[in-house]
């Protein structure tokens, strides 16, 4: 495939063809195709999804990305958020772009080597994306568009050999965008779902996991954020918030993968992009534990695949 020497979201654009079914029809094929080839080099795909947004899947998914480097393995995460990409800035990449080589978009690296490609690295600072033309009127035609620059995006993006990927979807609640997204990526090997304690006392999470699941995506567990508070001066931890996350997980039949504190002091060097990495740290700590039940996870699924 050609690629232009620079890419922006106008180029993406003004690749897309609607003039007729037909032609999106063959496009959306082309893309399904050329996506499945790029990501063919990568052992294990997995999305990260909210019910709600701010709940600190963004910092879940970096903080993930960077613990499986930690134990050595290669990984890429991607961002696919386009009204408020935050990876990169959160990495210290914000301003970085993808390569553009004969051989597709190649990610620029972050802390540990961990690959990473983002709506963010196409838009401009600060301004929402404005659609132009029907979709001013349409909210339907607004969402079909996003996810044709986010299919298009997904098959221009170069990965190489990789043992995970992990992306972050956009935050949003049951029928929404997140589980069509995932089913852009072929062979997923499933779900991570980020709670807190407070989002659990209402029934969003339970709804987005049953959504997944009605859409063909497994979900492998829940990560439950901002579970109690650690003091910044003495390390204790305290409550936080009202919620029963174990017996959620238990209604919906799903392991308990962590629990991540609030966390004043490690969010901070990530809010400002020079994330801290020291793994003796207490809370990056919890992030390799639940890294390691992911693993193990993925590891029996592949053992149970094999004997079946
Ligand atoms: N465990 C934590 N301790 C302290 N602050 C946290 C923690 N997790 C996330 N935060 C902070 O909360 C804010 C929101 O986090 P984040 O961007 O990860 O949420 P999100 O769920 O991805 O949001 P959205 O999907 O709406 O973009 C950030 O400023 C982040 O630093």
């Amino acid at each position: 495939m050609d690629m232009a020497p620079e890419k922006d979201l106008k180029t993406i654009l003004g690749k897309l063809q609607y003039s007729d079914d037909a032609k999106v029809i063959q496009q959306i094929t082309e893309q399904t195709k050329q996506v499945h080839a790029r990501m063919a080099g990568i052992k294990h795909k997995l999305v990260v999804m909210s019910g709600k947004g701010g709940v600190g899947k963004s910092m879940t998914t970096v903080n993930l990305a960077l613990a499986f480097a930690r134990q050595g393995s290669q990984v890429g995460l991607l961002d696919v958020d386009l009204n408020g990409p935050c990876v990169p800035r959160m990495l210290g990449l914000h301003g970085h772009q993808l390569t553009m080589t004969p051989q597709g978009a190649v990610p620029p690296t972050g802390p540990l080597g961990v690959k990473v490609a983002s709506m963010d690295f196409f838009l401009d600072d600060a301004s929402p994306v404005r659609w132009k033309g029907p979709m001013d009127v349409s909210p339907v035609w607004l969402g079909l568009m996003e996810m044709n620059v986010i299919r298009e995006f997904l098959a221009d993006v170069a990965w190489g050999e990789l043992d995970y990927l992990l992306a972050d979807l956009p935050p949003g609640a049951a029928a929404d965008k997140p589980p069509v997204i995932a089913g852009f990526i072929p062979d997923l090997a499933g779900a991570i779902v980020v709670t807190t304690p407070s989002e659990v006392a209402s029934d969003v999470v339970q709804k987005s996991v049953t959504y997944a699941r009605d859409m063909g995506i497994k979900v492998l567990g829940i990560v439950e954020n901002m579970s109690e508070y650690r003091c910044p001066s003495c390390g204790e931890l305290n409550e936080l918030f009202e919620g029963n996350t174990e017996a959620m997980c238990e209604v919906l039949d799903l392991p308990l993968l962590g629990r991540i504190p609030f966390d004043r002091k490690l969010a901070r060097t990530f809010d400002k992009g020079a994330p801290l990495l020291d793994e003796s740290y207490p809370t990056i700590q919890r992030y390799q534990e639940i890294a390691g039940r992911i693993r193990t996870l993925l590891d029996y699924k592949k053992v149970l695949a094999e004997k079946l």
